[in-house]
């Protein structure tokens, strides 16, 4: 399991990553989602220890990452494919690693051959690898310490369909097996297939988060109000299931009509209530970063 706990990091005046909270539960890949710039990277690198949090707390496991005696044994992590030694082959890489954990060599012929990765390919030097060959081998990496977590920043970058959907069967293989599954990608198709959870971010704020086929039900509305918290109160007292979103407004799974009539019984203005159209994740997804996309904002956006 990781846990995130109001995390945030700032740079100076600018806040990366603004009181982020969400859990990632075994058994489920969770699909961590945002445009360019939001703070998945960011928030991925405190997960791990690489970046200290501003405030917050999180862990792995129940503890902080640089608290894990041989950290590789319960999390492996995928952050930068390309931030492996250029001058040594897979093979080296991966013996590296397997003696550093402890691990037993068979490991290494078992993790190259779970990634696909061919003996020959294996003992070329990784600066004339594929940037899929580089996944790949990170992946590889990433498996050896036969961990409960993965951690893995757009791990299907560079990958040709086949290789997408090799990865997308290798991560609900490990989820299905009892693992916790943290994956970050811009690959809002391929992450919609996949995940079981999604946490939605847009600069630096959690804009979504819930069940993916809470987030995506299609017979749904979106209501934005002044008094959130009580709605939603009403909605779960109506036995009505809903997200929330953003800081004033929830992702509900009951018609527009039905919303209104329990805002109004428990007396909550309403701002804005429009069925969400059975939205895909993409339009969801550029519905609720409207405010942090470079280009193209959709209309009828939710602030
Ligand atoms: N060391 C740093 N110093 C200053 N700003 C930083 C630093 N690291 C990250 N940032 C800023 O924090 C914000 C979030 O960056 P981050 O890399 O976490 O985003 P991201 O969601 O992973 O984006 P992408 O999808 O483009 O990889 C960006 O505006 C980035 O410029």
């Amino acid at each position: 399991m990781i846990t995130l706990e109001s995390v945030s990091r700032t740079y100076g005046d600018f806040t990366a990553v603004d009181h982020v909270t969400f859990t990632a539960q075994p058994g489920r890949v969770t699909g961590f989602l945002g445009p360019n710039g939001a703070g998945k990277s960011t928030t991925m690198r405190i997960v791990v220890g690489l970046t200290h949090p501003t405030t917050g707390s999180a862990t792995v496991s129940g503890r902080r990452y640089v608290d894990l005696p041989n950290p590789g044994r319960e999390v492996g992590v995928l952050l930068d494919a390309s931030a492996q030694h250029a001058g040594r082959t897979g093979r080296e890489i991966l013996t590296i690693a397997q003696r550093f954990m402890g691990l037993p060599r068979a490991r290494v012929e078992e993790v190259l051959d779970r990634v696909g990765l061919t003996p020959d390919e294996s003992a070329r030097r990784v600066r004339d690898y594929s940037l899929g060959m580089r996944q790949r081998l990170g992946l590889a990496t990433a498996l050896i310490g036969d961990p409960s977590v993965l951690i893995l920043d757009e791990p299907a970058n560079g990958l040709d369909p086949a290789g997408i959907r090799w990865m997308r069967g290798l991560l609900r293989d490990f989820a299905d097996d009892g693992g916790t599954v943290l994956l970050s990608s811009h690959l809002l198709h391929e992450v919609e297939v996949v995940a079981d959870d999604l946490v939605v971010i847009g600069n630096g704020r959690i804009v979504a988060q819930g069940a993916k086929s809470d987030l995506l039900a299609s017979a749904g509305s979106m209501v934005r109000t002044t008094d959130r918290d009580v709605l939603a109160r009403a909605l779960d007292a109506a036995g009505i299931p809903m997200s929330h979103v953003g800081t004033d407004a929830l992702m509900v799974q009951a018609d527009a009509d039905q919303v209104g009539h329990t805002a109004f019984a428990a007396g909550v203005p309403v701002l804005e209530l429009r069925a969400a159209d059975g939205a895909g994740l993409e339009e969801m997804f550029l519905q609720l970063t409207a405010d942090t996309q470079r280009d193209n904002q959709p209309e009828g956006a939710l602030a």
